[in-house]
């Protein structure tokens, strides 16, 4: 039986579940269980919280997680970025009064609190600033320097709202780019469940990200067509049937879906259908 931890609270839970639903895998219908089995997929989903998950991979007790990338590298866990999921998407930033600060030199023998202590010790380490405290607090960090605990944050930031509404600004370059990831044990070689779940999700990433588009071109505007529309490999052409014309069948990214569509029609195409794909296996 796989065994696959689930985030069961925050930004990342409702997501990741909305995901594993869309990949075939039943998910629970209330918050307050925290085992479900999913015989007919041999798995069993553990729903644990965000910051746990790395530590039940890396550990070995759970064969797959689901967390952010954030989370991962502050856990110290024994667990690697397998599959990046593509939501719960932000950035991890240094933020300090405004005017205050403007490098990360600056931090030096200053008071930095965040979440995330390990992440941003290390950040600093390798940059050779030392400030005079890194502080570890459990959340709504924006408000630890008006309240006096600390000179600056390091924090997740995604609109930078909660920023600004504390008096901060971002300085410095991000930390760190974030996103929900896939982890599994690192140096251990992923049983087969997980190169099928791995495969389920990418299945998810394709469908959520293209659109199948057909349309129908004059055979002479044909080889013009296709470089609009060049698809993963090539692109499927059938020919039609009573005139001297070419039916196509691409796989598009899904926001060039206008663009190509305009694009297509000025080259002399017609009958340009677009349908949203539900599932896939590349
Ligand atoms: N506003 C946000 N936008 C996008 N991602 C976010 C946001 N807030 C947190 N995250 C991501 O969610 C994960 C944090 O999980 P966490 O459990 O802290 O969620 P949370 O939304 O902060 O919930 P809570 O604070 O209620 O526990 C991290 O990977 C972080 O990058
Ligand atoms: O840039 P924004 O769009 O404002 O989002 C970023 C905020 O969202 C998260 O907070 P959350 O609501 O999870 O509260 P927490 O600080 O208690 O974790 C994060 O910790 C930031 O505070
Ligand atoms: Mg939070």
């Amino acid at each position: 039986m796989l065994r696959i931890a689930v985030p069961n609270k925050g930004s990342l839970s409702e997501p990741a579940s909305e995901m594993l639903r869309e990949a075939g895998y039943r998910q629970r219908r209330s918050t307050r269980e925290l085992v479900l089995a999913d015989p007919g997929n041999g798995c069993e989903f553990f729903f644990l919280r965000p910051r746990d998950v790395a530590v039940y991979v890396g550990a070995g007790t759970v064969h797959a997680g689901i967390t952010g990338r954030d989370l991962l590298l502050d856990s110290g866990a024994n667990a690697v970025e397998h599959l990046a999921l593509g939501f719960a998407r932000s950035t991890f930033r240094f933020a300090a009064p405004v005017g205050t600060m403007r490098e990360v030199g600056d931090i030096s023998g200053r008071r930095v609190a965040s979440s995330y202590t390990t992440l941003v010790a290390d950040h600093l380490a390798k940059q050779g600033v030392e400030p005079a405290e890194v502080v570890h607090l459990d959340g709504a960090v924006e408000s630890s320097v008006g309240l006096g605990v600390a000179d600056l944050i390091a924090d997740v930031v995604e609109t930078g709202s909660t920023l600004r509404a504390a008096g901060l600004e971002v300085f410095g370059e991000p930390i760190l780019t974030s996103e929900a990831v896939l982890i599994r044990q690192a140096d251990a070689v992923a049983p087969p469940g997980v190169r099928t779940l791995t495969r389920r999700l990418e299945g998810v990433l394709t469908a959520r990200s293209y659109v199948l588009m057909d349309y129908v071109v004059p055979n002479e505007l044909l080889e013009q067509a296709v470089q609009v529309t060049p698809g993963f490999e090539s692109p499927t052409v059938s020919p039609q049937h009573h005139r001297d014309a070419s039916a196509v069948r691409v796989m598009v990214p899904r926001e060039d879906t206008n663009r190509v569509m305009d694009a297509l029609h000025d080259i002399g195409a017609r009958a340009i259908i677009v349908t949203s794909i539900h599932a896939s296996r590349m």
